[in-house]
């Protein structure tokens, strides 16, 4: 896909991975936390004469289509009612903006749904963030993250089971930027009372339906106090709404030392927050339970939603067939579970555990020397 980009191509970056670990075995079975209820409008795409519901695909970029492979490997092996439908989202520009080809933008509005593979931004110069372009285009406001031990994988901490929500459309990542004079730049960060109000009652509906009994605020409200302030104050009123969850806030910098010191008390809360936060908190909370190969995420909307996992491109492992292809396929248990296919999710969940657990056929991530598609492969050998 890079290849066919007008714009820009991404810079490579240095990144680091987690590093191998010993394994023991624990169990953790809570299949709420990898739920998406509490979304304001149900999935309301429909099945075509075969009984298959089609699901716009996007493989992505870098490690992208390697690990959208192995998915379409998985659920074909599970014979899940989906039809696949490839999506190229190459940019262009319209008004002189960074948009989605209208192809693209019909086939989500269709099928209501999509499962997204990484997609590389440029640093600097380029077009604008694709992902974030997404976001905006289909007004998928929440991003849910959540985020939990795997049984099997030891690291410092067991049983994480952290659920994250990041305000999607604006914040921080509102792409409202301009020089005032040459050595000046200025960044808004837009917050405004509407889009924090829908991601604040869908974290409160969210926490509702899995049931956590506690949503805290994430902020910066101390330094930040009319864009954070305003999160904040909306979801002090809007916590009267929901008389049965406690409800609290927490500055983002003591929220990140207390999580890597014991995560484990924010097992009872939905933590919601601005876009940035969650950003990079989700990142934060994947190295808790082995990296960015195991985390999932979905992009909710009232009208669709994407699902995708937490990590990027992967460039220093791309077109090595090294990549772990677990967070993507979590992200499409997600989004079955969203549509409804709770059954299929289970099934390839189990199957997908049941692997991690047994240590047999790991990707490199997580200390093994197993390819993408052997560990895919162990999957379909479990279904
Ligand atoms: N939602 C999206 O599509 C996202 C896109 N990006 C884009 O991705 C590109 C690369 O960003 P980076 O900062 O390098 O972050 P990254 O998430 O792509 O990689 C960070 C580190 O995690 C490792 N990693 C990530 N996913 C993995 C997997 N499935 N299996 C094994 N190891 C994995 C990588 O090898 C790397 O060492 C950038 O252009 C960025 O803009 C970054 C984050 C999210
Ligand atoms: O759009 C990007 O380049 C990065 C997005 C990102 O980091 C995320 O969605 O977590
Ligand atoms: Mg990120």
């Amino acid at each position: 896909m890079f290849a066919l980009r007008s714009i820009a191509a991404p810079a490579q970056r240095q990144c680091f991975r987690a590093a191998p670990r010993a394994t023991v075995t624990f169990s953790l079975h809570n299949q709420r936390t990898y739920a998406t209820q509490g979304k304001v409008a149900a999935f309301t795409g429909q099945k075509d004469a075969s009984g298959n519901y089609t699901v716009s695909l996007i493989e992505g970029d870098g490690i992208g289509p390697e690990i959208a492979v192995a998915v379409k490997d998985i659920f074909a092996a599970a014979k899940t009612p989906i039809a696949w439908e490839p999506i190229n989202v190459d940019p262009i520009l319209k008004d002189g903006k960074t948009a989605i080809p209208d192809a693209a933008i019909e086939s989500i509005k269709r099928n209501k749904i999509a499962l997204k593979g990484p997609l590389a931004t440029p640093i600097g110069k380029g077009h604008v963030s694709l992902n974030l372009t997404l976001r905006r285009t289909f007004n998928l406001f929440a991003n849910l993250r959540p985020c939990r031990s795997v049984a099997g994988y030891k690291t410092p901490y067991d049983n994480v089971d952290t659920v994250l929500i990041r305000e999607n459309t604006e914040g921080e990542y509102s792409g409202i930027e301009h020089v005032v004079v040459d050595g000046v730049v200025q960044s808004i960060k837009l917050i405004t009372r509407e889009a924090s109000e829908r991601v604040l009652r869908f974290a409160f509906q969210h926490a509702q339906s899995i049931g956590r009994k506690k949503v805290r605020v994430v902020h910066k409200a101390t330094i930040m106090k009319m864009s954070d302030g305003l999160f904040l104050n909306v979801a002090r009123q809007l916590a009267k709404e929901f008389p049965d969850i406690e409800f609290d806030a927490e500055l983002l910098d003591n929220t990140c030392l207390k999580m890597t010191t014991d995560p484990l008390p924010y097992n009872d809360k939905v933590l919601v927050m601005p876009n940035l936060y969650g950003d990079i908190l989700s990142d934060m909370c994947a190295g808790l339970i082995g990296g960015l190969g195991l985390t999932p995420s979905g992009n909710i909307g009232d009208e669709c939603s994407i699902f995708e996992a937490v990590h990027g491109s992967a460039p220093d492992i791309a077109g090595k067939g090294l990549a772990n292809p677990t967070a993507l396929l979590l992200s499409s248990m997600m989004m079955l579970r969203h549509m409804g296919l709770n059954d299929y999710a289970d099934r390839i969940e189990k199957a997908a555990f049941a692997t991690l657990a047994e240590g047999k056929a790991l990707t490199g991530d997580l200390g093994g020397k197993a390819s993408t598609s052997e560990f895919a492969k162990a999957i379909i050998a479990k279904l």
